[in-house]
């Protein structure tokens, strides 16, 4: 069925320009997650992700983020498992972030702030032919979060890191290939919240089966400041906006239960 809650304008929210509380929308995210009110599911399998390197494509300023899109064309990076019952496709990856390390991530864990948090998209290829199908459809969507920490050097994503200097600006693109984000993944990927929410920006459709990983990775103070180096603003503009502060504020849980695997 089509997500059930309309989309009411309400007053314009500065950064994301679209409604920032959805009247009736009752399973909206981020969310704080609070660990000891999660509930053990001895059901949930481990997470399965199969990525294939070769279907990554470009890496562009969207003007809320950069996304790193993939080849979601066939069924050659994938993500099975975990509260999952279908197959799904990876589409696009991306990252939220603070203007400094105390704060940066969309989900809390027992209200504590990470710096940054990765968002792995994929859709539903078990019952949708395309991501702009899914994404209107009760769990048509599958986003793994990752905590990002301030410590040692990504090794993994400094790849990613030298790309962004090319793409400053708002609406630029980049050819990028060959890049497996598995390597973003914390080791173990068998500890993980999940629960049923939403898109975190416009258009904030309740399609998301969210997978958040207990476990953090790390990142240098260095890597993560380059991010920081983006632009919300195009080259045209004439007053640049450094990208910081891409989150939304954290939406009412309304009564969801957020279950919890455990290896
Ligand atoms: N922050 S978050 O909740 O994880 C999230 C928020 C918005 C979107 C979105 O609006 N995503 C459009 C998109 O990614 N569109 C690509 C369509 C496409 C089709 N084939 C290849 N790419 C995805 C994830
Ligand atoms: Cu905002
Ligand atoms: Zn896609």
């Amino acid at each position: 069925s089509a997500c059930s809650s309309k989309y009411v304008l309400s007053q314009m929210h500065p950064m994301w320009q679209g409604p920032l509380a959805i009247p009736g929308g009752d399973r909206q995210s981020p969310i704080d997650i609070i660990a000891r009110k999660s509930v053990l599911d001895t059901e949930l399998k481990p997470l399965v992700t199969d990525y294939d390197p070769d279907t990554c494509q470009q890496i562009w300023n969207n003007g809320y983020s950069f996304l790193v899109e993939y080849d979601d064309t066939t069924d050659k990076s994938t993500l099975k498992g975990g509260p999952l019952r279908d197959k799904y496709r990876l589409c696009q990856f991306h990252f939220h972030w603070g203007e400094s390390n105390a704060w940066g991530s969309e989900h809390t864990v027992d209200r504590k702030l990470f710096p940054a948090e990765l968002h792995l998209v994929h859709w539903n290829s078990d019952k949708y032919s395309l991501f702009e199908e899914a994404v209107m459809e009760d769990n048509g969507l599958a986003v793994i979060g990752v905590f990002l920490k301030v410590g040692k050097r990504h090794e993994g994503l400094q790849k990613l890191v030298d790309a962004l200097p090319a793409i400053r600006h708002k609406d630029s693109v980049v050819e990028f290939n060959r890049f497996n984000p598995a390597c973003l993944l914390p080791a173990n990927t068998d500890d993980y919240w999940t629960y049923h929410g939403s898109l975190t920006t416009p258009p904030l459709t309740e399609s998301v089966s969210w997978i958040v990983m207990k476990q953090h990775i790390e990142v240098s103070h260095d890597q993560l400041a380059v991010f920081r180096s983006l632009l919300f603003t195009s080259a045209e503009e004439d007053v640049q906006k450094s990208m910081v502060n891409n989150f939304r504020v954290q939406q009412p849980l309304r009564g969801r239960t957020v279950r919890s695997s455990f290896s």
